[in-house]
């Protein structure tokens, strides 16, 4: 029996939120990034990763976000488009706002860092008004990602997609997707966050992450069972807690506990894993696929993108991710 359901006659599948980044990853790997002289640019921002992955596995999707007035908005938008995404709610600030970047140093398959540079960025001029509710009601579902509430005014504008979601039987996904370099506090991050997951269907995080939630919307449990059923006493179906090259565990409201296996990879960097994954989980899940599945599906394109250079360019087809999983049956 599914724990979900997506309201069938919708014109779009799935509708990403928040930030539209650049990502700069550092071409001379396994060094630090003082020693860098060249970078290669893609796409980047966790929400239009996750995004991307699901336009590149066929789904009809959307986005809303700013963009800066520049060439940067203008390749991000473009890019997009390409993909198949519809942007026609990617609005072009026209405030003198930058596009964020993200430079990220490669010192070695594990040591991976971003240095993020968001000063004055574009998405988080998102506004309530650019939050259209015949545009919110077309889709089937909708990604909230942690970070587009570092800020006003694109903190109010996720608030009121989640309410418009929750009006118009859209489901909604939340990536915690904790980035300090946004936030003021911890604190401030836990509040907002936890607001939103208890107005959410699926919670995705890491340990740390829901441990954040819980330092405010307590009490701190340490314990991904004990987070599970604290979501479960509000909206939530299914909590996902990320653990790494550990894999994942996925807590359903009826009661099933499912671990996720991880995948052979030749690392080249860690960090997209998480977009990957969340990517192909979603797909499994919006396919009514068993939870365990989805894990496995996400999973196996984790550990595509984990041995790519970028993150938006890496991401799979479904018959990419399918022959990892028939290379590695499940012992
Ligand atoms: N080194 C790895 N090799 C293979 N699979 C991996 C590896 N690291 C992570 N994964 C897969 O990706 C999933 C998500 O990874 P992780 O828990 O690191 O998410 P994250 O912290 O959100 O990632 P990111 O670094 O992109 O923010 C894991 O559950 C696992 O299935
Ligand atoms: O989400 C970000 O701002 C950084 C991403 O663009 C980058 O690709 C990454 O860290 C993915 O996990």
């Amino acid at each position: 029996m599914s724990l979900l359901s997506f309201e069938p006659n919708r014109t779009v599948d799935f509708i990403g939120l928040g930030r539209l980044c650049i990502d700069l990853n550092a071409n001379e790997i396994h060094r630090p990034m003082e020693e860098t002289r060249t970078f290669t640019k893609y796409v980047g921002g966790s929400p239009a990763n996750i995004t991307i992955a699901m336009a590149r596995l066929g789904m009809k999707t959307g986005f809303i976000g700013r963009v800066s007035d520049d060439q940067h908005g203008r390749f991000i938008t473009g890019y997009l488009e390409k993909e198949g995404i519809d942007t026609s709610s990617v609005i072009t600030d026209r405030s003198g706002s930058v596009t964020g970047l993200a430079f990220t140093e490669i010192l070695s398959p594990t040591e991976c860092s971003i240095l993020m540079y968001r000063d004055n960025v574009a998405d988080f001029k998102l506004e309530p008004g650019d939050v259209s509710e015949d545009y919110i009601k077309s889709a089937k579902s909708i990604l909230i990602s942690g970070t587009a509430l570092a800020k006003s005014p694109s903190r109010e504008a996720a608030f009121k997609a989640i309410e418009l979601a929750r009006k118009h039987n859209v489901v909604v996904f939340f990536d915690i997707d904790y980035r300090p370099y946004s936030w003021t506090t911890r604190e401030e991050a836990g509040v907002y966050c936890g607001l939103v997951a208890e107005k959410s269907d699926v919670i995705l995080g890491g340990r740390e992450e829901f441990d954040l939630m819980e330092a405010v919307h307590g009490p701190l449990q340490h314990n991904d069972q004990a987070t599970a059923q604290k979501w479960f006493s509000h909206h939530a179906q299914i909590v996902l807690v990320k653990h790494g090259g550990d894999g994942s565990v996925a807590f359903t409201k009826d009661g099933r506990v499912l671990t996720g296996r991880t995948f052979p990879a030749n690392v080249v960097k860690t960090f997209g894993a998480g977009d990957s994954f969340a990517g192909a989980f979603i797909y499994g899940i919006m396919h009514g696929w068993e939870v365990d599945r989805s894990q496995e599906f996400g999973s196996a394109s984790a550990s595509i993108v984990v041995s790519s250079h970028s993150c938006s360019d890496a991401m799979p087809t479904v018959e990419q991710i399918q022959a990892i999983i028939d290379a590695n049956p499940a012992k």
